[in-house]
C-alpha cells in the first residue's frame, strides 16, 4: 500500500528546509518524470506533442517539459492561453523563448496530435473554471491522442470535485506523493492510470507519516490453508441471514463458502433451494463464528433481529439494516458496516451526524467517512463506490481496483459473503474488510468476458482462482 496525503506543499517545504533542495530542482524532476513517460509511450520522432500550460507552477512544469523535449520530437507545440503568473512559470518561459521553441496561439489550428500534456491547473485550482478554460479542456478531450495530466487532471479541485469539466487523461503523473483529491469517485473518470513522480529524493525522505493508504494488488492476503492438521471447524462457521429478497442471502452464502469458510449456514424462515453444501437453519447454530446480516432483509421481526445482533460473534452488516434505528445500539462495538452511498446517507442521519443527499456525500466522501468513524471508532466502515473507502478509527484505506463491471445487483451481496468468510476464518475486522474488498475488485478486474456481463456467479467463480 502507498501513503496518501491531504496536500504535499508541506512535503515540498520539508525538502527545501531540511534537505536544502529548491523549487527549481523539484520542478526539473517533475518535468523529467513527464518526459520519461512520453518517451516510453510515444516512440516515433515524427510525432506531435502538445503541451498546454496554465498560469501557475503546473504550467511551469509544462514549460520545463517543453525544454526537455526539444529535438526529441519533430513537433512540440506549446500552448499558453493565459498570461503567466507564477515566478517559476515566468522564469521557465524565459528560458524556453531563448531556445526558440514553437508556441501556438490557436488550438483550432491543431489538427493531429499524438500526445497532449495537460499542465493547465494542478493543486492550485481554487475557483471554478471560466468559460474559455472549459472550452479549451473540452477541445483537448476531443483529440484522439495519448493524454497525460500533470499532477492532477485540470478541472479536479483539491477536494476531488469537478464543477464543470475536467481533462480526461490516459495517465496522471502526480508530483511527489499521492493526494486524496485523486481518489473521489468522480475523479476516477478522469485520472486514467496513476503514477507518482519522484521529485529528487526517495519516498522515505519525501513522505511523512500518514493514516491514509492506497490499497494495491500486492496487499491481498488470501485465506490459504497452511495448516495440515485441520478440520472444517478450523475455518469457522459463517451464518448468513436470508431475508425477504432471498437471492441476496443465497449469493452471500455461496460467496462465503467459496472464500474458505469451513461451514456456511443460511438462516431461513422456510426451506430454500440452495447449493447442497450450504446448510439451512431457522436459528443460529451454537458454533457460529461470524454473521452477515442485512442484505435483502426487507421486513424482519425486530426481536429476531435483536437476538441475532446480540449474539457475541463478529458481524458484517449490509443494506436494509442501515435504515433501522436499532442498529445504533450496536455501533459502539466492533462490527463491519458496508453501506453504498444512499445507505450511508441514511446511517449518517440515524446517527444524527448529517442530513445530506447523495451528491453532497459523494463530493465529501472522505470527510463524512472520517466524521462517522470518529464518532464510532470501533466500527470498520466500508463505503462502496467506484473507489471503495475502508475506515477504522483514524486509519483510512482506498481501493481503486474495482471496475464498472461491478455495477450490478448482487455485487454487494458477494462482498458481504467474502467478508463474513474472512471473519469466520479469524481475520480481524479491518483485515476482513480490506482483503474481501481487494479480492472482490481483483476478480472483477480479471474477468475475461465483456464488462457488461459480469454476474455474481462469475465473481464467486473467480474467487476460486485469484
Ligand atoms: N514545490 C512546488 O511548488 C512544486 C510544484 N509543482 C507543480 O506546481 C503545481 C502547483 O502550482 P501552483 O500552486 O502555482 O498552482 P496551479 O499551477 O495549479 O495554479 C494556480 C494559479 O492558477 C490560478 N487559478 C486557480 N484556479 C483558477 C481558475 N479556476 N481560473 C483561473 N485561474 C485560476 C491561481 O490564482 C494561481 O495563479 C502542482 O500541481 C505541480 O504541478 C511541481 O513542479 C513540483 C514542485
Ligand atoms: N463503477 C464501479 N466501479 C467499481 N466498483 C463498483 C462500481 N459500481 C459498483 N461497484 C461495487 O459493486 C458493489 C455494489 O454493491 P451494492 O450497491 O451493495 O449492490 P447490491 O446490493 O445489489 O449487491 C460495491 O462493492 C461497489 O463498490
Ligand atoms: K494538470
Amino acid at each position: 500500500m502507498r501513503k496518501i496525503f491531504n496536500e504535499v506543499a508541506s512535503l515540498d517545504k520539508k525538502c527545501y528546509e531540511k534537505f536544502s533542495l529548491n523549487e527549481e530542482l523539484l520542478m526539473e524532476h517533475a518535468a523529467l518524470a513527464l518526459k520519461k513517460d512520453i518517451k516510453k509511450n510515444i516512440k516515433a520522432f515524427d510525432s506531435t506533442v502538445l503541451i498546454v500550460c496554465g498560469v501557475g507552477n503546473n504550467g511551469a512544469d509544462g514549460v520545463t517539459l517543453a525544454r526537455l523535449l526539444q529535438n526529441e520530437y519533430k513537433n512540440i507545440h506549446i500552448y499558453i492561453p493565459f498570461e503567466l503568473k507564477s515566478q517559476m512559470a515566468i522564469l521557465q518561459y524565459k528560458r524556453l523563448k531563448l531556445l526558440g521553441l514553437n508556441f501556438i496561439k490557436d488550438l483550432n489550428k491543431v489538427k493531429k496530435v499524438d500526445c497532449i500534456v495537460d499542465c493547465l491547473f494542478g493543486s492550485g485550482l481554487n475557483k471554478p473554471l471560466n468559460e474559455e478554460t472549459n472550452t479549451i479542456i473540452d477541445k483537448l478531450n476531443e483529440f484522439n491522442s495519448y493524454k497525460i495530466a500533470c499532477d492532477i487532471p485540470s478541472g479536479i479541485d483539491n477536494k476531488g470535485v469537478i464543477k464543470t469539466t475536467a481533462f480526461k487523461a490516459n495517465k496522471t503523473i502526480t508530483m511527489g506523493a499521492l493526494k486524496l483529491s485523486l481518489f473521489t469517485d468522480s475523479a476516477k473518470e478522469y485520472i486514467g492510470k496513476l503514477k507518482v513522480a519522484n521529485l529528487g529524493v526517495s519516498d522515505i525522505i519525501y513522505e511523512n507519516d500518514s493514516n491514509m493508504f492506497l490499497l494495491e494488488k500486492k496487499d491481498l492476503k488470501l485465506p490459504f490453508r497452511d495448516t495440515k492438521n485441520s478440520h472444517k471447524g478450523s475455518f469457522g462457521h459463517a451464518c448468513v441471514v436470508v431475508g425477504c429478497k432471498k437471492g441476496a442471502g443465497v449469493i452471500a452464502s455461496s460467496a462465503a463458502f467459496n472464500f474458505g469458510a469451513g461451514l456456511v449456514t443460511a438462516i431461513v424462515h422456510e426451506e430454500l433451494q440452495l447449493p447442497y453444501y450450504i446448510m439451512q437453519s431457522h436459528k443460529l447454530p451454537s458454533n457460529v463464528t461470524a454473521i452477515a446480516l442485512g442484505m435483502g432483509l426487507g421486513l424482519y421481526d425486530k426481536n429476531e433481529l435483536k437476538q441475532i445482533l446480540n449474539t457475541n460473534v463478529a458481524k458484517v452488516i449490509d443494506a436494509d439494516l442501515f435504515y433501522e434505528e436499532l442498529l445504533l445500539d450496536y455501533l459502539n462495538q466492533e462490527i463491519i458496516l458496508t453501506p453504498h452511498p444512499k445507505e450511508f446517507c441514511s446511517l449518517l442521519s440515524l446517527a444524527k451526524l448529517a442530513d445530506i443527499n447523495i451528491d453532497t456525500l459523494q463530493n465529501n466522501r472522505f470527510e463524512y467517512v472520517k466524521m462517522f468513524c470518529k464518532k464510532y471508532p470501533k466500527v470498520t466502515l466500508l463505503l462502496k463506490g467506484a473507489n471503495v473507502i475502508i475506515c477504522q478509527n483514524d486509519k483510512l484505506y482506498v481501493n481503486t481496483l474495482g471496475t464498472s463491471a461491478l455495477s450490478k445487483g448482487g455485487s454487494g451481496d458477494v462482498l458481504s459473503g467474502l467478508i463474513v468468510a474472512l471473519l469466520a476464518q479469524g481475520y480481524n475486522y479491518l483485515q476482513s474488510a480490506i482483503n474481501a474488498s481487494l479480492a472482490h475488485t481483483l476478480v472483477a478486474k480479471k474477468f475475461q468476458g465483456n464488462n457488461y456481463a459480469l454476474t455474481p456467479k462469475d465473481l464467486i467463480k473467480g474467487i476460486k482462482s485469484l
